[in-house]
């Protein structure tokens, strides 16, 4: 590697770890030097996987131990062993939540951590990872720049209505709202669209962020109107383990009748539901596609059914659609699913080519489908680097701007 400077990105997901190191100076010239994961986190089947940007593998291993802070200090000293003679400047972090306070990319200090230990319950799922993240960095880099970059900024674009319950005014004046999540995903989402369908610029186009955590995002004109994830990232369609939408009256019958407790629920929501509560198989679409058991093809088709019954109702938040793209692990991957949700969403206009979902080609509609329907991976780390650059050349700037006042 060169003497340029380098860019730690982090992405600390539920089960997954994600990490790129790009390098550059500018936000427009951001090569990736290496990329890489920790999947399986918490399981038997815990991975190490690293490439470097021609996609050669660095590493591959299976990860003894499932201790978090383990495996982070694991990271931290394989990629300074990678970074050869250049200088790591700065650290950007996914970090889920940034409540009624974070509304953009910050530069983290302490005040800053100790506001998002405070949101902690919002995110249980997620945000203790990235803060951790945060942590074992500044334990070994203390003086190294770090922005924490949210999940929820994008979509503080929303109407009132896409954002409050229909709840006691003063629960939502104190942040008891909906948020959404995966924003760093659509918002790269939103600067790739018009770039693979230019004359798709200001179009209605439902994006669907299918992963671990699955979400929908409503997108006119490359900015969000709805979603259907909400106060936390339980809301909305199914997902690996958390059920989606539920009726919350069976919370209520389950803490009456069942004496669930806080915990119990918790674990309920977050863990054992999902995919992996309806199939009783496994929380992973790779498993249940390759299952013959009917749970499991249940459990699919609850997901495809949640996908395209949101899907609809966000074309209503929309007055319309226009497009349909398909992104995250599932969507940019399952062909069956894809299938299977465009199949159902066939009344809006939508038709799929069967040889291009199955080549997972960038456009997968047929020539006559109304409603055109695209894959586009996405690259939440880049966009994550892009705002750690521009806070830091913010910071820069700012004194000098200063002196010319
Ligand atoms: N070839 C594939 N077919 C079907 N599903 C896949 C495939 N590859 C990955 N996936 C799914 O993608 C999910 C992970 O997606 P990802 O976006 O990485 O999730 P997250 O960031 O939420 O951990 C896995 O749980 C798996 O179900
Ligand atoms: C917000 C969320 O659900 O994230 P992930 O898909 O990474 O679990
Ligand atoms: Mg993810």
């Amino acid at each position: 590697m060169s003497e340029r400077n380098a860019y730690l990105i982090i992405n600390a997901g539920s089960s997954s770890l994600k990490f790129c190191v790009f390098q550059g100076s500018g936000t427009e010239d951001l090569e990736v030097v290496f990329t890489g994961q920790m999947s399986g986190i918490g399981t038997q089947q815990a991975k190490f996987e690293a490439k470097d940007a021609h996609k050669h593998v660095l590493a591959s291993t299976a990860l003894d131990q499932s201790d978090r802070a383990a495996l982070l200090g694991y990271l931290l000293d394989w990629i300074r062993s990678q970074l050869g003679g250049a200088k790591l400047v700065a650290a950007g972090h996914r970090v889920v939540h940034g409540g009624t306070r974070f509304a953009a990319p910050v530069r983290v200090t302490p005040q800053v951590m100790a506001e998002l230990e405070a949101i902690v319950p919002l995110a249980p799922l997620h945000q203790p990872h990235n803060l951790a993240a945060i942590g074992a960095l500044a334990d070994v880099y203390p003086e190294l720049p770090q922005v924490a970059c949210f999940d929820t900024a994008f979509h503080q674009s929303q109407p009132w209505q896409s954002q409050v319950f229909a709840i006691p005014r003063e629960l939502t004046q104190e942040g008891v709202r909906r948020y959404g999540f995966h924003g760093l995903s659509y918002e790269y989402i939103a600067h790739r669209l018009p770039q693979v369908a230019p004359e798709l610029a200001d179009a209605r186009v439902l994006v669907c962020h299918l992963g671990s955590g699955a979400s929908l995002c409503a997108m006119a004109a490359g900015r969000s109107v709805d979603t259907t994830m909400g106060f936390t990232a339980l809301d909305g369609v199914p997902m690996g383990t958390r059920p989606g939408t539920i009726d919350p009256g069976v919370l209520i019958y389950l803490m009456r009748q069942k004496g669930y407790g806080a915990d119990e629920i918790e674990k309920l929501l977050y863990h054992k539901s999902g995919m992996l509560g309806v199939s009783g198989i496994s929380n992973d679409m790779r498993d249940l596609e390759g299952s013959e058991a009917p749970e499991a093809a249940e459990a699919v088709e609850l997901f495809c059914h949640g996908v395209a019954k949101q899907g609809a109702a966000l074309a209503a938040s929309m007055g319309g659609l226009d497009a349909v793209v398909f992104t995250a692990g599932v969507g940019e991957n399952s062909t069956l699913v894809r299938a299977r949700v465009t199949e159902k969403l066939g009344w809006l206009g939508v038709r799929l080519d069967p040889a291009a979902n199955r080549a997972k080609a960038t456009r997968i509609s047929a020539a006559d489908s109304r409603i055109p329907v695209y894959v586009i991976p996405t690259d939440e780390e880049q966009m994550i680097a892009r705002h750690t650059l521009r806070v830091l050349q913010a910071e820069q700037a700012a004194p000098v701007l200063a002196a010319a006042d």
